[in-house]
């Protein structure tokens, strides 16, 4: 069986407590992922929009010029203070994601920037799903009113570890993105994410579980923690499930970092036990098994 994982990886989610002020959420960013590398973290994930409010009327006003790549401090405080981050605290980090401004094309998208622990710009991924819903007396969302959707799966080689998919939020509604994303060998699905008080009790456990089952593969799901008295309130609950879809870690609504030892074996283990890698029939459903798709490494 091909080793996905190299080595033992110790992943830690931080379900930051954010707020209107850029400058104090990419401060409060810094010191909780210090928190997180001196107990050992080597990934390190931040959560949907960490250095903004997540809404609508808040893309534009927050976003920031990532391209061309690297941009000036000015266009984007948010990438600089990333890359010193990952390179202070030699981890590899997954930068939540942040909006960004494209003025050539006067685009927004929902971004996630990684970096590897040289503070070098390793992978970006635009929200591919836009949270388009409507579930009348509960929650109305329309991302689609001011961003503009990604067009590719995200996967991302650590060179010391093994492939890394990531994706944003809703796009953990759509096992396509996952399944392909497990086919070209990740061993960890990563969606920094805001669910909310209706779709989070719902479906926020569900969906991790679901995607690492199908999968056979590691998920974490990284929240704000959240805030009632913001517009919009994140469910939290970030957590990490394992190979089997049992929850290693998860927390409640608060600020808090989750933790978890990701291992190769627990992957080999569960494959070895309930091998539906071999037991594929791709011979009853082709349209599925040739994963012609763009994706990054
Ligand atoms: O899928 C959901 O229920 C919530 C999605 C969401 O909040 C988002 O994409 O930011």
């Amino acid at each position: 069986m091909a080793k996905l994982l190299k080595k033992p990886l110790k992943l830690a989610l931080i379900q930051l407590s954010t707020g209107s002020d850029k400058s104090a959420n990419l401060a409060r960013a810094r010191s909780k992922v210090l928190e997180a590398t001196s107990a050992g973290a080597n990934l390190v994930v931040l959560p949907e929009c960490f250095n903004s409010p997540y809404g609508v009327k808040y893309f534009a006003k927050y976003a920031e010029q990532l391209l061309p790549s690297p941009p000036t401090k000015d266009q984007s405080p948010s990438f600089h203070a990333l890359s010193d981050l990952a390179k202070e605290a030699k981890t590899y980090l997954v930068g939540g994601s942040i909006p960004e401004y494209w003025p050539e094309t006067k685009k927004h998208y929902n971004t996630s920037l990684t970096f590897d622990p040289e503070g070098k710009l390793i992978a970006t991924h635009r929200k591919v799903h836009l949270f388009d819903i409507d579930i009348p007396g509960k929650i109305t969302f329309h991302e689609s009113e001011v961003l503009s959707p990604g067009n590719k799966v995200t996967i991302v080689d650590l060179p010391e570890y093994g492939k890394v998919a990531i994706a944003i939020c809703y796009d953990v509604r759509f096992p396509e993105l996952a399944m392909i994303a497990a086919r070209k060998g990740a061993f960890l699905l990563l969606y920094p994410g805001a669910f909310n008080l209706t779709t989070g009790a719902l479906h926020w456990e569900l969906q991790a579980r679901a995607r690492a089952m199908d999968n056979q593969v590691y998920v974490g799901l990284c929240s704000p923690a959240r805030d009632m008295e913001a517009e919009y309130n994140a469910w939290g609950h970030s957590m990490v499930v394992d190979p089997n879809a049992g929850i290693v870690e998860q927390l409640d609504e608060k600020e808090g970092i989750a933790y978890a030892e990701l291992r190769n074996e627990k992957i080999e283990e569960t494959r070895r036990g309930i091998p539906i890698y071999t037991q594929r029939r791709f011979d009853v459903y082709p349209d599925v098994s040739e994963g012609k798709v763009k994706y990054e490494e």
